[in-house]
């Protein structure tokens, strides 16, 4: 008899639990839909498995990124179950019910939509809720117009172009006095020395080595559950990025009252531009949203920057043959005294120095997903995407795609020959919301290959250092070298 329950209990309760659990979230979210909102019409959602309770799919994601290292194959293995139908899945990730969008063309339908599909309130309130991220429609266009003109038009990027320069040059000439380096560590310190400088023409010093304390807590806090609650990270995020604003509110309050009392001339950096900007109407930008805008700059322009440059310096590494391209165009530029700068208008036109940035950029695939959240119901080709959903755009995918690019995983920066869709690459995002530092990005790469191929060579420590691809993709050994002078 009790043979028989055992029995009974592993031939089939267990198996009945297991299946529920695996159907729960799946089951749970058709059941909501279906009758809170069939009253409103479609109800059919797009394919795709939503894991198990609570957790979703945060297993399965873990497994291909964390453990498998292969992270296209999350979506690759969809695809080969559900087909790509109208480029989406549902699914539950990041704690929260979610529709992942992988093809260019459903990426593009949702990064056109500033208003059906906005950033979550842990975002907004992490970056401000007036810097350029916590702004919509028209309110949105007017601060571009401020932030463009600061960073990413040709008189700041000559500017900047200058400025970053000297850091980069005295930072190459130091490491060749060590045995070697951990690129990625050196390049954050030198890409951060800089942003002070064009940000708020802070120096390095104990001030700037406080704003990289704060901003890496901040960082800490987009990746984290957003619990405002002391103990949590989300929440000492929260601090950071109050002590960030402290920093340049101390800095603007001090130029403002130097101006007034006629003891400064404008000094021509990001705070100055955001602070004596006009729009068309003769309005300046508040205090408060120059603050928020350093700080939202800050955040899309420091890593970013740092991870492109060293995925550079490791592809260039390992194609030799694209090196020697990129060097013998930028020795024709080069200056007969290796200090001395070169402008952002020359660099800008070398053209393979250009595709080797921008292919860079495609296969490093850094901003690997773009997150949104819907404010309302809405239909895509006969699905629904309900109100208050993730919407996750898988712009990996659309990077490595064979459909899309040749031999995907090779880097060649010929394949920039031709013309390219613009929809086909999406690094920068697409859309009202494209990155608006995407020119300072290329610059400030395309500078310092610049200084490197022109008078270093390098080698990898680690050459066949497997890559981590949490939170961004970086070589596990942050990218060793020995470095030395041509
Ligand atoms: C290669 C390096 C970079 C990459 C791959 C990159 C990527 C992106 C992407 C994908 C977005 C769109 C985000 C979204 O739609 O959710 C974005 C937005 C943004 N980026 Fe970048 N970025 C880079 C460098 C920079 C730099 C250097 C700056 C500034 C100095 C910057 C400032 C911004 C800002 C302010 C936004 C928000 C734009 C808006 O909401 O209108 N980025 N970036």
């Amino acid at each position: 008899m009790e043979m028989a329950i055992w029995l009974t209990v592993v031939m089939g309760v267990v198996p009945l639990v297991l299946w529920l659990l695996w159907w729960w979230n799946n089951v749970w979210y058709w059941l909501v839909i279906t009758t809170i909102r069939s009253s409103k019409g479609g109800t059919m959602l797009p394919p795709g498995h939503m894991g198990l309770p609570i957790l979703g799919e945060t297993l399965t994601f873990l497994w291909y990124f964390k453990f498998l290292r292969r992270p296209e194959d999350y979506i690759n293995s969809k695809r080969q179950k559900y087909g790509d139908g109208i480029g989406m899945y549902k699914t539950h990730l990041f704690g929260r019910p979610s529709v992942i969008a992988f093809l260019p063309s459903t990426n593009k339908f949702v990064l056109r939509d500033n208003e059906s599909f906005k950033y979550g309130w842990a975002m907004v309130e992490l970056v401000g809720k007036t810097s350029l991220t916590g702004v919509h429609g028209k309110a949105h266009l007017r601060l571009r117009s401020f932030v463009s003109r600061s960073i990413n038009q040709p008189n700041a990027l000559r500017r900047i172009g200058l400025a970053v320069q000297p850091r980069m040059i005295s930072a190459l000439q130091s490491w060749t006095k060590c045995h070697d380096i951990t690129f990625y560590d050196e390049m954050k310190k030198v890409t951060f020395e800089n942003i002070g400088m064009y940000f708020a023409s802070i120096e390095p010093g104990p001030t700037l080595d406080r704003l990289n304390k704060y901003f890496a807590g901040m960082i800490s806090g987009l990746r984290a559950y957003p619990l405002n609650i002391p103990g949590f990270t989300f929440h000492h995020a929260l601090q950071c990025r109050r002590k960030i604003e402290a920093i340049f509110r101390e800095v603007l309050d001090e130029r403002r009252n130097n101006y007034i009392n006629g003891e400064d001339q404008p000094i021509n950096d990001l705070m100055d531009g955001l602070m004596n900007l006009k729009d068309e109407e003769g309005n300046h930008l508040s205090d408060t949203e120059v603050l928020d805008n350093m700080t939202s700059i800050l955040l899309g322009g420091y890593e970013s920057t740092a991870l492109v440059t060293m995925w550079a310096v490791y592809y260039l590494a390992k194609y030799p043959e694209v090196l020697q391209k990129l060097r013998d165009e930028n020795m024709a530029l080069k200056k007969s005294n290796s200090e001395q700068l070169v402008t952002s208008d020359e660099i800008l036109k070398l053209e393979y120095t250009i595709k080797v940035v921008d292919e860079t950029i495609r296969l490093a695939n850094i901003a690997g997903f773009l997150l949104r959240i819907t404010t309302k119901d809405l239909e895509y080709k006969g699905y629904t995407i309900p109100k208050g959903w993730n919407m996750i755009l898988w712009l990996r995918n659309v990077h490595i795609d064979p459909k899309i690019f040749d031999d995907p995983l090779c880097f060649n920066p010929d394949r920039w020959n031709g013309s390219m869709l613009p929809e086909n690459f999406q690094a920068f995002g697409y859309g009202p919301r494209i990155c608006a530092g995407n020119m300072v990005a290329r610059l400030q790469v395309a500078l310092f290959l610049h200084h490197l191929s022109t008078g270093y060579k390098w080698k990898l420590v680690n050459p066949d250092a497997k890559v981590k691809y949490l939170p961004h993709p970086k070589p596990e050994d942050g990218l060793k070298i020995t470095i030395e002078k041509l």
